[in-house]
C-alpha cells in the first residue's frame, strides 16, 4: 500500500523542547527522524492533555478540522501520531521557526512598518474568510494564535476552540465556557456565549489593535487587558457594561490618523455585516 505520509511513528519522533500551551494541550518541537541521522524535518506536535474541559472527542474534532483546512494563511496539518497501545494521539503540524506574532512584534518592533502590519492583517482576513466559507468559527482569534511564517507571511493557528456553525443557525452557543479570553470577545459572546462569524470579526478588530500596538503589552492595552484578563463574573459584567456604553479600545500610541480615527480602526468601523475580507477591502491600502 502507498506509504501514508500523514502517519508519524512515535519511535521516530524526537522530542526537542516545549513550544507552549494552547487550548486543551501542550505543543512540543520535535524532529521526525526516521533515518536517525538528524536530517528529518522539524514538526510541532500537539499532545492531548485530557482534563475536565478537554476530551479525546474534542481533540479528534480539532485534528479533523485542521486536516481539512488547506489555506496559505492557516498553519499546515502534517498528520497524526498514535502512541503505543493507541491510548492517546498527537496532532503533527508544520513548525514555523519565527514563532507567534506576539514575540515577533516585540522582537522586531523597529523594522515592522504599518504597511507590513496591514499586510499581516489582510492575510489573517483571508484565512478567516476561508474559514467562513466552510462555516467554521475560530472563537480564539488573537495575536497569540497567529504564527509568523516569514517577514511577509503570517498564519492562523490553534483551532482548539473552533466550531462549525450548524446549517440552520447563524451562530454557535457554547454550553460550558472554559477559560474565556474575554478581552477578545464580542459583547454577545460575553453576555450569551454566542459565537458567529461576526464575533470572529470583533476579535479581528482586537487583533488589529494588538498589531498596531506592536503586541506591546506594556502600553495602555496592558492596563486594559489586565482589567479583563482573568475570567470573573464581575469582570465580564464590567466589560459588557462599558462596551454597551460604547467604550472601545483607545487608539494605539502614535497610530497614524489614516489607520485609526474617530474611534474607528482603519477609517471604518469593522463592519460585522460584511465578511472580513470585504471589511479589509473597504480599507484602501496605501
Ligand atoms: C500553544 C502554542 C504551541 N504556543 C506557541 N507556539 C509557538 C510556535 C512556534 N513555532 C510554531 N510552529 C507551529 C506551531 Cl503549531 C506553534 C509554533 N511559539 C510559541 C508559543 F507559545 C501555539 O500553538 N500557539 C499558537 C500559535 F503560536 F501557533 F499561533
Amino acid at each position: 500500500a502507498q506509504h501514508d505520509q500523514t502517519l508519524f511513528e512515535e519511535r521516530h519522533l524526537r522530542y526537542i523542547h516545549p513550544l507552549g500551551k494552547g487550548n486543551f494541550g501542550s505543543v512540543e518541537l520535535c524532529r521526525y527522524d526516521p533515518l536517525g541521522d538528524n536530517t528529518g524535518e522539524l514538526v510541532a506536535v500537539k499532545k492531548l492533555q485530557p482534563n475536565k474541559q478537554s476530551t479525546l472527542e474534542d481533540f479528534k474534532k480539532e485534528v479533523k478540522t485542521l486536516s481539512i483546512l488547506h489555506c496559505d494563511y492557516i498553519v499546515k496539518y502534517r498528520g497524526v501520531c498514535y502512541s503505543t497501545g493507541r491510548l492517546s494521539m498527537s496532532l503533527v503540524m508544520e513548525y514555523l521557526p519565527n514563532g507567534s506574532l506576539i514575540g515577533y512584534m516585540e522582537n522586531n518592533r523597529h523594522n515592522v512598518t504599518p504597511r507590513r502590519m496591514l499586510l499581516f492583517a489582510s492575510q489573517i482576513c483571508k484565512g478567516m474568510e476561508y474559514l467562513q466559507t466552510l462555516r467554521y468559527v475560530h472563537r480564539d482569534l488573537a495575536a497569540r494564535n497567529i504564527l509568523v511564517a516569514s517577514e511577509s507571511l503570517v498564519k492562523i493557528a490553534d483551532f482548539g476552540l473552533t466550531k462549525v456553525i450548524p446549517c440552520d443557525k447563524e451562530y454557535y452557543r457554547v454550553t460550558q465556557p472554559g477559560e474565556s479570553p474575554i478581552f477578545w470577545y464580542a459583547p454577545e459572546s460575553i453576555n450569551e456565549s454566542r459565537f458567529s462569524h461576526k464575533s470572529d470579526v470583533w476579535s479581528f478588530g482586537v487583533v488589529l489593535h494588538e498589531l498596531f500596538c506592536y503586541c506591546d503589552t506594556n502600553s495602555n492595552p496592558k492596563r486594559v487587558r489586565r482589567m479583563f484578563s482573568f475570567k470573573h463574573p464581575s469582570i465580564s459584567m464590567q466589560l459588557a457594561n462599558i462596551l454597551k456604553n460604547n467604550w472601545r479600545l483607545p487608539a494605539p500610541p502614535n497610530c497614524q490618523p489614516k489607520v485609526f480615527n474617530e474611534n474607528k480602526f482603519l477609517g471604518v468601523i469593522i463592519d460585522d455585516k460584511k465578511s472580513l475580507t470585504q471589511n479589509m477591502f473597504t480599507i484602501n491600502f496605501h
